[in-house]
């Protein structure tokens, strides 16, 4: 049993991980410009357990890109499941399926990919972007994040600017789900941070075609 992973008794390894309700305790935040986010905290309850599988058993992959001549490593490491592959953990398939039913009405198809990303520590992060590759670039969409682990900010700004940024600490079996126009006309970020954290895991479930 990992001490150092324990934050408290109710949310220990120990504690096998299962998904609370969604329903009315998911609190919306609408933003600009037909942007909203949803935040249900503490969607998995004994998560931490859902944390150490993830980690081990997912093949998790150091990518590298090109910046201008040189290549750059991506500060942190990912993983993608496309829509005909079995998520590495039973309840990660509740997850998304659970989603697909919560959302069906507003979204009209299903969540089917997955993309992991472990953030080692404090030094690995996303930069700002929208997740515009793909429909989401013209449609409106919806890209579910469940994340795991230590919390981290998640950021999101206006990509137009002139509105200070909103900020959501997330980790330990939270939900916060980005909906709306809010891939292309909002960016969201985690910046690496300077403070002692520890890692954090997230799952990022989008529909056919959204990446
Ligand atoms: O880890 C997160 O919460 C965000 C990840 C993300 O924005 C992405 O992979 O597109
Ligand atoms: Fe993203």
């Amino acid at each position: 049993m990992s001490i150092a992973m324990q934050p408290s008794l109710f949310d220990s390894p120990a504690v096998a991980p299962a998904l609370g309700e969604l329903g009315e305790t998911v609190e919306r935040t609408l933003l600009s410009e037909g942007a909203w986010v949803d935040v249900r905290p503490g969607w998995v309850a004994g998560s931490d357990a859902l944390f150490s599988t993830l980690a081990t058993d997912v093949p998790w992959r150091a990518e590298q890109r090109q910046m201008y001549e040189r290549m750059v490593d991506v500060p942190r490491l990912v993983c993608w499941y496309g829509e005909n592959s079995p998520l590495p953990d039973r309840i990660l398939e509740e997850a998304r399926d659970a989603l697909s039913a919560h959302y069906r009405a507003e979204l009209g198809e299903p969540f089917r990919t997955a993309g992991l990303c472990f953030y080692r520590d404090g030094k690995d992060s996303v930069a700002w972007h929208g997740d515009t590759i793909g429909r989401s670039k013209t449609e409106d969409t919806m890209v579910a994040i469940l994340s795991l682990g230590e919390p981290r900010n998640l950021l999101l700004r206006p990509r137009g600017g002139g509105e200070a940024s909103r900020r959501f600490q997330l980790g330990h079996g939270d939900l916060l789900v980005m909906g709306g126009s809010c891939q292309r006309t909002w960016e969201h970020a985690v910046p690496k941070t300077a403070r002692a954290v520890g890692p954090r895991i997230s799952v990022q479930f989008r529909p056919r075609g959204v990446a």
